[in-house]
């Protein structure tokens, strides 16, 4: 496969992800599926290409407005994208000489129907190429909000709402942090195989492995090729989770009699966990909106090889009366913003909005008042986000104790020294750079007997 297919290949993601709306991930996915011939070489660049030009976005829009007298929001669709792409090439992939991206990026357009344009693009792009290290970006001083925007690609409304939880410089430091290339980490499922025994099996793959940072069952891989072409992963042996998602099951520390509710559960992440924490021995109900769902949760299950788990299709905003009083442990791992997993789905940032944020915390307090009545008298709720913005968060978590019989319970001695600096009273938050993991907000609350 030639660059110049790969490069069409990548146009073709972002059109998807930019115009159709439809998820980074699932873009990629379907392309990378659909050309299997791919070498890795060429899935590796498609993958950084697609991925980096959307952490970049607004910076490589800023960038060529500063050349194009066209400005890009006048921009054909297409032409936008070619440029953007290329424009990604020209300051973040130093091994691809200048006149082989202009070059590539005019033969894009002429492919696209665009013959006429393709001058305009073969301009801009060698003014750029030409000026690349002379442009001006905003001052930080006097345009701090414009600055971070421009610099790591965040839509200004994000930076100002974080502006009114975190200090400037932490907001830049997750900024710069969402923008890194993401890590695969794995979670041993040690019901089927030892850390140890599945590292050797991954290394004698020539996968890397690296050990994970807060826990010694987890492992970040890279080097290989489909997932799905390792047997250790066919086999069971682990299952890709973050490390910050992983201390959801740590934190609810269920033990082996516990009955356990997952409400919000597929793709079965912190189900399967927590089935592997307790050796298989508790009861656990795993429950999602849709079939769809709950399949996800299944298909890991049967991978996995665990047997304790119950799958339910179910609404959590319904109110089931069986329920009431049933578990010892809740899980509500819930519907959230996302913005802590921006590495991993950078489109995240431009696709939420501050009236989407309003009703998911509607969302999330409709479903934790339903779902709070199925814990047991003395019993745990874990309520869970993979986002790091308070108002989902922490301020949740005030609410819910101002409404409900629940007192916050103290994490400290569940997570390692490592962790322990960042635990609040009841609630861990985790910021991607503590880690170097997804953002993750965790809180754990004991219903009054
Ligand atoms: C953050 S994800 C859960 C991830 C999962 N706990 C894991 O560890 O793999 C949130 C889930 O909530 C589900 N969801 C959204 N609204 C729901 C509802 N009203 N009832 C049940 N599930 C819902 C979504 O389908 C999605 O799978």
């Amino acid at each position: 496969m030639s660059q110049i297919n790969t490069r069409m290949l990548a146009l073709n993601a972002l059109e998807d992800i930019t115009t159709n709306k439809v998820f980074s991930n699932k873009a990629l996915n379907t392309i990378l599926k659909k050309h299997q011939d791919l070498s890795k070489q060429d899935r590796a660049f498609l993958t950084r290409l697609v991925e980096g030009t959307l952490e970049h976005l607004i910076q490589l829009d800023y960038i060529i407005n500063q050349f194009s007298k066209t400005k890009t929001n006048k921009m054909k669709k297409q032409i936008l994208n070619i440029l953007r792409i290329s424009v990604y090439q020209l300051k973040y992939m130093d091994s691809i000489p200048d006149s082989a991206v202009c070059n590539e990026a005019v033969k894009l357009a002429k492919k696209k129907g665009f013959i006429k344009l393709s001058g305009f693009v073969n301009g801009v792009l060698r003014n750029i190429a030409r000026s690349l290290e002379d442009i001006e970006m905003p001052n930080e001083t006097s345009h701090p909000i414009r600055y971070l925007s421009v610099m790591y690609s965040f839509p200004e409304w994000i930076i100002q709402l974080w502006l009114e939880q975190y200090n400037y410089e932490t907001i830049k430091t997750m900024c710069q942090e969402s923008n890194k290339t993401p890590k695969t980490t794995i979670r041993c499922n040690k019901t089927l195989i030892t850390p140890d025994a599945l590292k050797e099996m991954l290394k004698d793959k020539n996968i890397i492995v690296e050990e994970g940072q807060l826990l010694d069952y987890a492992f970040n891989i890279s080097k290989y090729n489909y997932l799905q072409d390792i047997d250790a992963f066919n086999k069971g042996y682990f299952q890709i989770q973050d490390e910050s998602s992983m201390l959801v099951a740590e934190v609810a520390s269920p033990k082996e009699t516990d009955k356990i509710l997952d409400v919000c559960a597929a793709p079965g992440g912190k189900t399967t966990h927590l089935s592997e924490i307790t050796r298989q021995k508790a009861l656990i109900i795993a429950r999602d909106i849709s079939q769809e769902k709950t399949n996800l949760i299944q298909e890991n299950i049967k991978r996995l090889n665990l047997e304790n788990i119950r799958v339910e299709v179910w609404d959590a905003l319904i109110r089931d009366e069986a329920s009431i009083e049933q578990y010892d442990v809740v899980i509500a791992d819930l519907p959230c913003s996302g913005l802590g997993i921006i590495s991993k789905k950078p489109d995240i940032k431009y696709n939420v909005t501050h009236d989407q944020i309003q009703s998911l915390v509607n969302i999330q307090r409709n479903i934790l008042t339903v779902i709070q009545e199925y814990v047991k008298p003395g019993g745990t709720l874990i309520y869970s986000t993979c986002t790091i913005n308070k108002e989902e968060n922490d301020n949740n978590l005030y609410w819910f104790e101002d409404n409900f019989p629940y007192k916050r319970e103290d994490i400290t001695p569940l997570v390692s020294d490592k962790i322990k600096p960042y635990c609040q009273e009841g609630y861990l938050q985790i910021l991607p750079q503590y880690f170097n993991t997804d953002g993750f907000f965790i809180s754990k609350l004991r219903k009054d007997c």
